[in-house]
Parts: C-alpha cells; sequence; structure tokens
C-alpha cells in the first residue's frame, strides 16, 4: 500500500489566497486548526486524482481548499467522490467534478475527519489507496471512546431498539449506554443517507481489543456499519497549537513514524528568534512575531528592541504585504523587504 510521506512545511500564506490558513491573531480556534490540518492533507492531492471527499467541518475545509486550487488552476483533473450528501452538496456549489464508486471504484486518496484517533491511528469514523485523516489535537484519544464522545453504530430501522439493547449489553463490561440519534428540532430519529437509524454508543471505559469489538457488532443482526475505522488511516495529521504533527503508518505493520513537528512551538520559536528568524515559514514567523511580542513584554521592556524580521526561501512574490497586517496587529510597522533571488528578507521594528 502506498504510504504518504508528508514533507512538513507550515501552511503557507498565499497573498492570493481569500483563507490563509494561518490567522494572525494569538490564539489559533479549533476551527483555524482544522483548516491548518486541512490546508496540509490537501498538498497530497495531485491533478489527475480521485479524491474521496470527507464529511464534516474539518473536511469542510479541505473540499474548499481544493476547489480553490481548480480554480486557480493549480489541480487539474480531479474526481472527488463524495460521502455524504452534505459533502455532495457542497462540492457542486464549488463546482469540483464530481463521481461516484461504481463509475470510479478506485479511489487514490481520501481525506476524512474524525470524532477520535487513539495512538494507533484507529479512529472513530474513510477510504481510498491512501487515507489522510485531519484532526485538531481535541480529537486524540487514548482509547476509542475516551472522550465520551458517541461510536455511532448504523442500524436498519426495523427492530431498532433491539439492537440498542444488544449493542449495550455487549459492552456492558465498558459500562456503555446507548441511545437513538435524533434531530434536535423535532426529536425524531436521525435518518442516514442510505435510511436508516444511528444508534450512539458511550463508553464508560476501554472496550478493548477494537477488531474482536467490531466483529461482535457486525455479527448482530440489523447492523449496517460502525463508526471504528481500524487500522484504516495511512496518516493522521493533527492541528495543535504548537504545531502540526503528521503521523503515519509505514507499511501494514504498526510502525508509527511521527514526522517532525513544525516550529511554530515555543521552543522552536525562541531557537528561530536567535537565529534571527532565518529560514521561517510564514506562519511561523508570525508566531515567532507574536512570541517576540510576549517575551519582550514579560520582560517589561514593551516599546524597546522590538525589531524582528526574517527570510524566507522560495515564497510568492508579495508575501511581506500578506505579512504586514500580522505585524501591525503586533504594533510592528513594516521596514523594509528585500528579494535576493529565491531568499526573500522582511523586516518589521516596533512603532512608536
Ligand atoms: O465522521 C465524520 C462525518 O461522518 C466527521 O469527519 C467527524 O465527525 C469529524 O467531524 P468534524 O471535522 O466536524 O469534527
Amino acid at each position: 500500500m502506498a504510504v504518504a510521506h508528508a514533507t512538513i512545511e507550515p501552511p503557507t500564506l498565499m497573498v492570493s489566497s481569500p483563507a490563509p490558513p494561518l490567522c494572525p491573531s494569538v490564539n489559533l480556534t479549533q476551527d483555524d486548526l482544522k483548516k491548518i490540518a486541512a490546508y496540509k492533507a490537501v498538498e497530497h492531492v495531485k491533478s489527475g486524482m480521485v479524491v474521496g471527499l470527507g464529511t464534516g467541518s474539518t473536511a469542510k475545509h479541505a473540499v474548499d481548499r481544493i476547489a480553490h486550487l481548480l480554480q486557480q488552476g493549480k489541480l487539474k483533473d480531479i474526481v472527488g467522490i463524495p460521502t455524504s450528501t452534505k459533502t455532495h452538496e457542497q462540492a457542486v456549489s464549488l463546482g469540483i467534478p464530481l463521481s461516484n464508486l461504481d463509475s470510479h471504484p478506485v479511489v487514490d486518496l481520501a481525506i476524512d475527519g474524525a470524532d477520535e484517533v487513539d495512538p494507533e491511528l484507529n479512529l472513530v469514523k474513510g477510504r481510498g489507496q491512501k487515507f489522510i485523516v485531519i484532526v485538531d489535537e481535541s480529537k486524540l484519544v487514548n482509547y476509542v471512546g475516551g472522550s465520551r464522545l458517541a461510536m455511532p453504530v448504523e442500524v436498519i430501522p426495523f427492530c431498532w431498539n433491539h439492537s440498542l439493547t444488544r449493542l449495550v449489553s455487549l459492552f456492558a463490561y465498558a459500562g456503555c449506554v446507548g441511545e437513538l440519534r435524533k434531530y434536535a428540532e423535532n426529536g425524531e430519529a436521525f435518518v442516514t443517507d442510505n435510511g436508516n437509524y444511528i444508534i450512539d454508543l458511550y463508553f464508560e471505559k476501554d472496550i478493548g481489543d477494537l477488531k474482536e469489538a467490531s466483529d461482535a457488532i457486525l455479527r448482530l443482526p440489523g447492523i449496517v456499519e460502525h463508526g471504528m475505522f481500524i487500522g484504516l488511516a495511512t496518516s493522521v495529521i493533527v492541528a495543535g497549537v504548537d504545531g502540526v504533527t503528521v503521523k503515519s503508518k509505514v507499511g501494514n505493520e504498526l510502525e508509527m513514524r511521527q514526522e517532525r513537528q513544525i516550529g511554530f512551538n515555543r521552543q522552536n520559536q525562541n531557537e528561530a528568534l536567535q537565529r534571527g528568524g532565518e529560514n521561517l515559514g510564514s506562519g511561523q514567523l508570525m508566531m515567532a512575531l507574536q512570541r517576540k511580542t510576549q517575551l519582550q513584554r514579560s520582560a517589561g521592556c514593551p516599546k524597546r528592541g522590538a525589531a524582528a524580521e526574517a527570510k524566507i526561501g522560495q515564497r510568492p512574490n508579495g508575501w511581506a504585504a500578506a505579512l504586514r497586517p500580522a505585524a501591525a496587529a503586533l504594533g510592528l510597522v513594516f521596514v523594509t523587504s528585500t528579494n535576493v533571488v529565491a531568499n526573500q528578507r522582511v523586516q518589521f521594528t516596533k512603532g512608536s
């Protein structure tokens, strides 16, 4: 099976992009993190690919990004396979060419979100030659069910209550409770795209071997599918306030490789600042500027010695302008920008 080996760079702030992946605010929101993970995953999408388009607030950013790159002509000949009617609607509205698994049974790459990701990259919640899962760090759990979020099981509507009882008793040892998913608006049973119901299972404790649990669930009559995706993710991209981490599985073994963590964590910011900000990506520069300002404040010198500069290799022209709002938010003003072939350099200083 092909393995996604991501070369990790911070999402680049593209001047021409209407929605830069890193915003210059000091605090990244959960949605910012979702967007960062999504943009990172879309770097793996190449022209001509059949791409599985996932569902949810994280996957939505990936679909937006793919559409944007198609509009820019940076991606061509993409065929999207949506995983829900909602994603189908979004993709159609954005003009992404779509198909289905009957016409395109081989999906080159699928990108989807997840509700939980355990340390072995098992998920509560994909498909494709490569399956990249995108999450913010709040989704990391020690075991499936560890966040006390639901593990959904799709059941046929006939005898759903019987299915619920059987499911709960299957996991009684883990303090399982279950409930029929309902629409908040009218209290009626939620109906899936396939016309089925969902039983949400909540676990108090670790349910143990996930393959055994999966087999036991699927052996019950009336069960269509469950939300555990065991051993399917080839990469999980996790965006957190300290940076983006890509966890990849090598071959079919449960050998995990945690690729280098990009540096907008504090340690890297400090190192970068000591180096004068050399070779920072634009996202990192923002964070470094913020960190520098914080350091100066904590050192009690809010107005002095605040020059910050960075060299950035191979960035699109105009990036310095894109950084100005970030710098301005920090009270820094633009001084100069030089473009020396591959290296651009920008300098900001503290405004008076
Ligand atoms: O499995 C899913 C939809 O079926 C979603 O990917 C999962 O629920 C995560 O959603 P979000 O990205 O909104 O947190």
